[in-house]
Order: structure tokens, then C-alpha cells, then sequence
């Protein structure tokens, strides 16, 4: 079976990790060669779970499997005001950054494609840009009785009635005393106080606490796609 999608160059990918890498485009189909994916070192493509003969037709092109993502959303109504939570600022950059590249193990910016510290140094690049509201729209923290920070979410409006958390963690000190509960539902209350009616998120199949956290949450499944890149 022929591939039929053109490779759409990522820009800011590129910049960032210094490398010449692509994704595929099944919107503008044209038959894919051999010869346009070695023009790139990295070609990405996300497939729907359910795609198999595609998939199977990429893998016959060489392309290997990196990781799979669920994709899940929650319905915002009546959300509660959750304590000890604070919008992020600049002094914080420099702890986000720290927690942040640290964090996300699981990561599709990974070895052999990626370089070993590639994957910290963009969720480090992540959480700063929400900050500073250059990519996500604003990063919200969760801190203790005494100030200290437990965790963060990033959070993006999108154009119709939406959002999507962008990165989410809690320190790894605070962990599994309820503070990822907390950061979802002061998600969610932020979407409520913008009108937004649903609240998307995305994380990777082999991330169990952050689905079972989500699912915990009120979230529902949507779908689930496979990332795989030659
Ligand atoms: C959009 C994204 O960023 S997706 C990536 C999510 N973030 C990460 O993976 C970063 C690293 N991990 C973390 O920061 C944390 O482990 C988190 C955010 C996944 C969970 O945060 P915590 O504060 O520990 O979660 P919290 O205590 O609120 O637990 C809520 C529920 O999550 C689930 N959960 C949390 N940790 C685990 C775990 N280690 N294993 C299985 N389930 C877990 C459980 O269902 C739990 O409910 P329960 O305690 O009633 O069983
Ligand atoms: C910081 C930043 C990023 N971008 C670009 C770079 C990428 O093309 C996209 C982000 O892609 P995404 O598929 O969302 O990346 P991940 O696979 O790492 O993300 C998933 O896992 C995370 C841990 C987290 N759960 C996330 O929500 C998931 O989607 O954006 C950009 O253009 N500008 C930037 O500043």
C-alpha cells in the first residue's frame, strides 16, 4: 500500500533541537518516496491507534515505533476554587526549569532520534514559554502550608470553547498526597472562569499514574494514536 501525505518541515522543532525533521501531512496526500524521507533526519507521523494498514505501510517504509499517546478530556462544570493555588512568575522559572526537565521521562524526544539531554531541555523550554505565556497561556502552582511549591500546570486556550493542559507534575517529594488531583481541578476552575466548557490532555500510553490520575479525575478517553519516526 502506497503512503499518500507530504512531509510539513517543523519549524520550531528544528530551531530547537538543531535538527532538520518533518512531519507528515496526510491532509495534502501525494505518494511518499524513499528519497524525500532521506532529505530529513527525522520524519515524525501520528497515526490513530486504529490505522494498522498505515501503520504496516510505514513500517515497510522503515519507520519505527516511538511511543503511544492517549488523548482525554473532561467536562467543565461546577468546578471548585482550590486552595494554595498561584499563578507562576518569572522567580519561579528557575525551579520549573529544574523540575520540569527532570520530570517527563517518557518522552517521544528521546534516544536514538533525540539527543540524551534533548527531552529535559524542552520541557524545561516548555514550562518557561508558559510562564511567560509564549506558548501555553499560563502555568499554575501548587504550594503547601508554607509556601513551598508541590507542583505545576500549564495551561493553553485553544479557539473553540477549549483548553488543553499542557505539562502537569508534582514534585517528587509531594507526590501521592493528592496534589495532581488539586492541579487538574484548578484546571478545570480555570476553564470555568473563562467560559471554557472542556478541558482537554494528552499523555503517553506507558504513563499509568498520569492516566489513572486523569481517569481519577473525570476525565473520559477520547482516542489513542501511535507516534512512530524514521
Ligand atoms: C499533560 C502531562 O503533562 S501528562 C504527564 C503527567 N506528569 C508526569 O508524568 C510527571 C511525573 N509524575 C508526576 O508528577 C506525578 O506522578 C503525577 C502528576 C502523575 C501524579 O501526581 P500525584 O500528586 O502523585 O497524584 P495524586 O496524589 O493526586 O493521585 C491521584 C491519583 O493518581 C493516580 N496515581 C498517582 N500516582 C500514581 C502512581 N505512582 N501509580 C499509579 N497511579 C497513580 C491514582 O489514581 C491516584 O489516586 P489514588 O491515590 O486514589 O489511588
Ligand atoms: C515548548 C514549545 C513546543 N512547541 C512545539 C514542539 C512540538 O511540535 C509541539 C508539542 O508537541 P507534543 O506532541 O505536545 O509534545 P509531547 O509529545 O512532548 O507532549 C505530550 O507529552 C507531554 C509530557 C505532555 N503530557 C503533553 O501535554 C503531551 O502533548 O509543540 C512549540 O511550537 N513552541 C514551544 O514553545
Amino acid at each position: 500500500m502506497p503512503v499518500l501525505a507530504s512531509i510539513k518541515p517543523l519549524e520550531w522543532e528544528n530551531s530547537f533541537f538543531a535538527l532538520n525533521s518533518g512531519l507528515l501531512d496526510f491532509s495534502v496526500p501525494q505518494p511518499l518516496s524513499s528519497e524525500q524521507l532521506t532529505a530529513f533526519d527525522v520524519v515524525q507521523a501520528k497515526l490513530h491507534s486504529q490505522q494498522t494498514a498505515e501503520i504496516d505501510a510505514l513500517s515497510a517504509l522503515g519507520f519505527q515505533l516511538v511511543e503511544g499517546e492517549a488523548d482525554l478530556s473532561l467536562t467543565i462544570s461546577g468546578t471548585q476554587r482550590q486552595s494554595g493555588i498561584r499563578i507562576a512568575r518569572t522567580e519561579h522559572i528557575a525551579q520549573l526549569r529544574a523540575v520540569a526537565s527532570e520530570a517527563f521521562a517518557q518522552s517521544r524526544f528521546r534516544a536514538p532520534w533525540y539527543q540524551p539531554g534533548d527531552s529535559g531541555r524542552f520541557y524545561a523550554q516548555w514550562i518557561e514559554n508558559a510562564v511567560r505565556g509564549s506558548f501555553d497561556h499560563q502555568c499554575l502552582l501548587a504550594m503547601d502550608e508554607a509556601g513551598a511549591m508541590e507542583g505545576f500546570v500549564s495551561l493553553r486556550e485553544l479557539s473553540d470553547g477549549e483548553a488543553r493542559i499542557g505539562l502537569l507534575a508534582t514534585l517528587p517529594q509531594a507526590r501521592g498526597k493528592g496534589v495532581g488531583k488539586r492541579l487538574v481541578q484548578a484546571a478545570a476552575d480555570w476553564c470555568q472562569a473563562r467560559r471554557l466548557t472542556r478541558l482537554r490532555v494528552a499523555t503517553q500510553l506507558s504513563n499509568l499514574a498520569a492516566l489513572r490520575l486523569y481517569l481519577a479525575s473525570g476525565a473520559s478517553l477520547d482516542s489513542t494514536a501511535y507516534w512512530l519516526y524514521r
